[in-house]
């Protein structure tokens, strides 16, 4: 088993289909990974998530070192262990989640504090606190401590913020601990600004890593920058190690980064909406809330083989959702990971037989086809 690495299968314009080679096994990439924030991937448990086909999931250092708190996980076996998941873990560094919580926070230029968002208790992360806790919960794959500046926000604030995220990517990787089959990735910064996306991915490639994510978008920059930006950074990355898109996206969103040259995504949408009675299919969205499905009796979606597709009925989960039961959740959620593993394993088939182009104009147009 050597370091981490990834693997080229095939190409297609600048999609590819791969491997990444981990110590907990072989994910083939393009991957949509499961968010499990805090050791858990909500209403799910994971033998339901393996039967989506995931690969990877992700855990989190700010969620974790809160509650149950790193020390005890490690003493519990790591996360692995505990969430009864064998597969590659991927753990992100807990910047962003103290940004986005919007904790209270004080950032200076060695770290943040921070008061939890759960009892008020005060914290502090740093690229050395960040990269052990990560160590600690035995995450396959571990992120660079960073700071993803939120939008909008002036070139020069995005200049300051993404100099800081390289100076706190030399101090992760000084801190992180190389083992077999695991790996470190860094964190391109630089906001829709073409010059400071170059330099960030030139000092990340300087420093050297496993893997390369492009962080600080799915910040509310819109589709149309978040692919512009894509357009000039993907190809600046080492074609020989995997890209991961942090908090990215939509089905379409998915589809649109994978023809440029992302191989790895992680979104709380299909988890979310799975809660929220909003359900995903190959038409595009529904409702499940919403009254026409009181007596339909066809699956969410023909071509799904999860529980509530292969059991049950639009109405029977109308049924569940207007009456706040819990399997509602678990059942929808069930059903929208599973299509967005189905998603990616169409996408990638669709490389590997140098079809993309023809394959991509069939998924856009369904979803604009609108409900069976
Ligand atoms: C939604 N848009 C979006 N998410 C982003 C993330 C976080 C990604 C993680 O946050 C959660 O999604 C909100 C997911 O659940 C856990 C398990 C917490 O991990 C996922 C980012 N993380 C870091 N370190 N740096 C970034 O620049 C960055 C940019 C993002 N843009
Ligand atoms: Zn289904």
């Amino acid at each position: 088993m050597s370091p981490m690495r990834w693997m080229t299968e095939a190409t297609c314009g600048n999609a590819r289909a791969g491997h990444l080679h981990t110590a907990h096994g072989i994910v083939p990439t393009p991957t949509f990974m499961p968010v499990g924030t805090a050791g858990t991937v909500k209403a799910m448990t994971m033998d339901a998530v393996r039967s989506t086909g995931a690969g990877i999931v992700l855990g989190n250092t700010y969620h974790l070192m809160l509650r149950p708190g790193a020390e005890r996980v490690r003493k519990m076996g790591g996360l692995h262990r505990m969430m009864d998941w064998s597969g590659p873990i991927l753990t992100d560094s807990g910047g962003f989640q103290v940004m986005s919580l919007g904790a209270l926070r004080k950032l200076d230029q060695d770290g943040v504090t921070f008061n939890s968002h759960i009892d008020g208790s005060k914290h502090r992360l740093t690229p050395e606190i960040s990269t052990d806790i990560q160590h600690a919960l035995d995450a396959t794959i571990t992120m660079c401590f960073d700071e993803c500046p939120a939008l909008p926000a002036t070139p020069e604030r995005i200049e300051q913020s993404m100099q800081l995220s390289m100076r706190w990517a030399a101090r992760s990787r000084e801190a992180f601990v190389p083992r077999l089959g695991y790996g470190q990735f860094g964190i391109v910064q630089g906001g829709t600004e073409r010059e400071l996306r170059e330099r960030s991915v030139r000092a990340l490639t300087d420093i050297g890593f496993e893997g390369y994510a492009i962080g600080g978008l799915a910040v509310g920059e819109g589709q149309e920058l978040m692919f512009s930006t894509l357009d000039y950074t993907t190809p600046l990355l080492p074609g020989t190690h995997a890209r991961y898109l942090m908090g990215v996206g939509t089905p379409d969103d998915l589809l649109g980064a994978v023809e440029r040259g992302v191989d790895m995504f992680d979104c709380v949408m299909p988890t979310r909406a799975g809660r929220t009675a909003r359900a995903y299919t190959e038409r595009g969205t529904l409702n499940m809330r919403n009254a026409r499905h009181a007596e339909d009796n066809r699956p969410i979606s023909p071509h799904c083989d999860c529980l509530a597709c292969t059991r049950h009925s639009r109405a029977y989960l109308h049924h569940l959702f207007r009456n706040n039961e819990i399997l509602g959740p678990m059942l929808l959620t069930w059903h929208n990971l599973a299509y967005y593993q189905r998603l990616m394993r169409t996408i990638r088939a669709a490389i590997v037989a140098s079809n993309l182009p023809a394959v991509a104009a069939g998924l856009r147009a369904d979803w604009a086809a609108g409900d069976w």
